[in-house]
């Protein structure tokens, strides 16, 4: 449905979009993950025709774009702000498009009934769009998107305005809406939480050009580098040497599940796969229970607390995620760690405890710089 061929954006000779490819199928929604300045939003509006290509090209149903206006490419665009008509009340919004288009106005009064009920506001056509929450706005403009029937839908930051759970909801909706829809979308945002909800495939830009792309489960389960891994939330990464299945790190010597050649690597620890042992009442009372350290974990040598199994640290903070809890922990060596626990286990700030690492949940990732 869209193909982007080495697609390039410059502006003052800097390229913003750097020689992108990228395939999006028809039904598919593919979003675009980066940092604040990637570029993410200029290649949207590459695709739209709002921005000029200084290199590549982009091919909508196969025909190049080239010379082709915003208006005639039959792209449907959905902005973070999303612009509403204040003057105008919501059928007059949802229906501007097809108004545009010289679409008669019994056939224009049915299509919007149609959208709205599609996105969960029955009978709102004479309601103020002024007098609606932004989750409603979002919702008009999103039937705005639509109405049109574009043959690509684009959102740029569709739910950036929104408080966390009315954007939890909305992305589950909207996926299902899209499904239901056989809709292709093109989605950017910096939200990862967004983006894995609501895609069939995640691409993450750095720096204007792609740096990984695959699933959300791939990439969330293999990052290709420290770069993606800090950028989805990972904080446990450290330069390692790997010998076997050892890697030798900062927090002392790591057991890895995968096979890779010996040498410098990249060590990234996910927070669930640092395990806690039972908190200590002293730096010098022994571990104990089932998630005691095991050798194989980061195994200490050294005299006195050290000389236990794991690797010791202080409880720094806490942080409450709904169901479980982020710890944030100063080890007696190496950076800090980020561990997660259920809210039962969660030990106190100031708790000692011993961690060690799971083997499965530890990825290896080119040498970090
Ligand atoms: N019209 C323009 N003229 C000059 N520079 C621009 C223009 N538009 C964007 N840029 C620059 O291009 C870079 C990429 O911007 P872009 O908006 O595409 O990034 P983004 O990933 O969408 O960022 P954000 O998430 O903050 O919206 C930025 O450094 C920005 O300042």
């Amino acid at each position: 449905m869209l193909r982007l061929e080495a697609l390039t954006v410059r502006y003052g000779g800097r390229p913003v979009v750097d020689a992108v490819d990228l395939a999006v199928d028809a039904g598919e929604t593919v979003c675009v993950l980066g940092p604040s300045g990637s570029g993410k939003s200029t290649l949207l509006r590459a695709v739209a025709g709002l921005a000029a290509p200084d290199g590549g090209r982009v091919l909508l149903g196969g025909r190049d774009q080239e010379g082709i206006p915003p208006h005639r490419r039959g792209v449907g665009l959905m902005f973070q702000d999303h612009q509403l008509f204040p003057q105008h009340d919501v059928a007059a919004n949802v229906g501007f498009g097809l108004r545009v288009r010289g679409t008669g106005r019994e056939e224009r009064g049915e299509r919007v009934a149609r959208l709205l009920d599609m996105v969960g506001l029955v009978g709102a056509e004479r309601r103020a769009v002024t007098a609606l929450s932004g989750g409603e706005q979002q919702r008009v403009a999103l039937a705005r998107a639509l109405a049109p029937g574009p043959r690509l839908l684009m959102l740029d930051e569709p739910l950036g305005q929104l408080d966390r759970g009315l954007r939890e909801r909305l992305v589950v909706e909207l996926r299902s809406l899209f499904r239901r829809l056989g809709t292709t979308v093109l989605a950017v945002t910096h939200d990862q939480g967004e983006a894995f909800a609501l895609a069939d495939r995640v691409v993450v830009m750095r720096d204007g050009r792609v740096e990984q792309t695959g699933s959300p489960v791939d990439v969330w389960s293999r990052p290709v580098s420290e770069f993606v891994a800090r950028f989805l939330g990972f904080s446990n990464v450290v330069p390692a040497t790997l010998t076997g299945t050892t890697a030798q790190c900062a927090w002392g010597a790591v057991e890895v599940a995968e096979d890779a050649p010996d040498g410098p690597v990249g060590l990234l620890v996910r927070p669930g796969g640092v395990r806690l042992s039972e908190p200590l009442a002293g730096h010098d009372a022994p571990a104990s229970g089932e998630h005691t350290a095991q050798p194989g974990g980061a195994a200490d040598t050294t005299a006195g607390r050290d000389a236990l199994p794991g690797l010791g640290c202080v409880v720094k903070g806490r942080t409450f995620r709904g169901d479980h809890v982020v710890l944030h922990l100063d080890p007696e060596r190496g950076p800090d760690l980020e561990a997660t626990c259920s809210l039962r286990a969660a030990p106190a700030e100031g708790a000692v405890v011993r961690v060690r690492f799971d083997p499965e949940e530890t990825v290896l990732l080119p040498p970090t710089g």
